[in-house]
C-alpha cells in the first residue's frame, strides 16, 4: 500500500475511524469458520444461494455507476467491474449446480434489505462519489474477507477455495485498490455534506455486510 496513498486517503481514515465494524465485517466469524475449516457447509450452502440473488441486484447498481462516469478511465474500470460479474454469474450457476443447490430461494430479510438498499443507491439523482464509495466497500469487504481465509496457515476447505479465490485473488484486490483511489479522488472534490453522506453509506455497507454474515450463519 505504501506510496499509492492508500494510507493517506479519505476512505483510508474512514476505515480506521471505523475500524470495529470494519474488522466485525471483514474477520466474520463465518469468514474465521471457512479460514480454520470449522464451517458448516449448510451455512455456506446458504450463503451461496443467497449471495446470487444480492449479485443480480448487483448488476443495476453498478450498471448505474457506469451511467454516472464521466472519466473515460472510470468507466473502463466500472466496465471491468461489470464484465467480471457476467463471469461471476457463470460461477454461481457452475458452483450451485455442482453442490446440488437450488438457485431459486427466498431472499432473507438481511438480503432483501440489502438489496433495496443497492436499489435505492442506483437511482439517478444520488452522487457519483456517493455510490462510488458504497462499491469501493461493498467490494473491498469481500476481498478482506476472502483474501483472509487464503493467508498461509489456513486450514480452508478444498471445495470452498474457489470461492474464497474468486474475490481473495489479487486481481480482485486490484480492482478494489483502483475504486479506493476513484473515491478517494471524488471525495478530495465533493461538497462537505456529500462527503458525510458518503461517510454514512460505508458505514450502512459495513452493518449490511455484517448482517449478511450474520444470516448465513444463522440456522434456520
Ligand atoms: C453480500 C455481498 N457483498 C459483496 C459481494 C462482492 N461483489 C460482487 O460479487 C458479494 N458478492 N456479496
Amino acid at each position: 500500500m505504501s506510496g499509492d496513498g492508500g494510507e493517506s486517503g479519505t476512505t483510508a481514515r474512514w476505515v480506521e475511524k471505523h475500524s470495529p465494524l470494519y474488522v466485525q465485517a471483514t474477520r466474520h466469524p463465518f469468514i474465521c469458520r471457512i479460514k480454520d475449516g470449522s464451517v458448516n457447509i449448510s451455512a455456506f450452502r446458504r450463503w451461496l444461494a443467497q449471495d446470487y440473488l444480492f449479485v443480480r441486484e448487483f448488476i443495476p447498481f453498478i450498471a448505474s455507476l457506469l451511467l454516472k462516469a464521466s472519466k473515460e478511465s472510470d468507466v473502463d474500470v466500472v466496465l471491468g467491474g461489470i464484465a467480471a460479474l457476467n463471469d461471476e454469474i457463470s460461477w454461481f450457476r457452475k458452483e450451485a449446480s455442482k453442490w446440488g443447490i437450488s438457485l431459486n430461494v427466498v431472499p432473507q430479510m438481511a438480503n432483501l434489505e440489502y438489496c433495496r438498499f443497492l436499489q435505492s443507491l442506483a437511482l439517478p439523482d444520488v452522487n457519483y462519489s456517493v455510490a462510488m464509495t458504497a462499491l469501493w466497500a461493498i467490494e473491498t469487504v469481500y476481498h478482506e474477507s476472502f483474501s483472509f481465509c487464503l493467508e498461509s496457515g489456513s486450514k480452508t476447505p478444498d471445495e470452498l477455495m474457489e470461492a474464497c479465490r474468486r474475490w481473495g485473488n489479487t486481481d480482485f484486490g486490484q480492482y478494489c485498490c483502483t475504486l479506493r483511489k476513484i473515491a478517494d479522488r471524488c471525495l478530495e472534490t465533493s461538497s462537505g455534506d456529500v462527503v458525510t453522506q458518503s461517510e454514512e453509506i460505508f458505514i450502512r455497507v459495513l452493518n449490511f455486510e455484517n448482517d449478511f454474515w450474520n444470516m448465513s450463519l444463522s440456522e434456520l
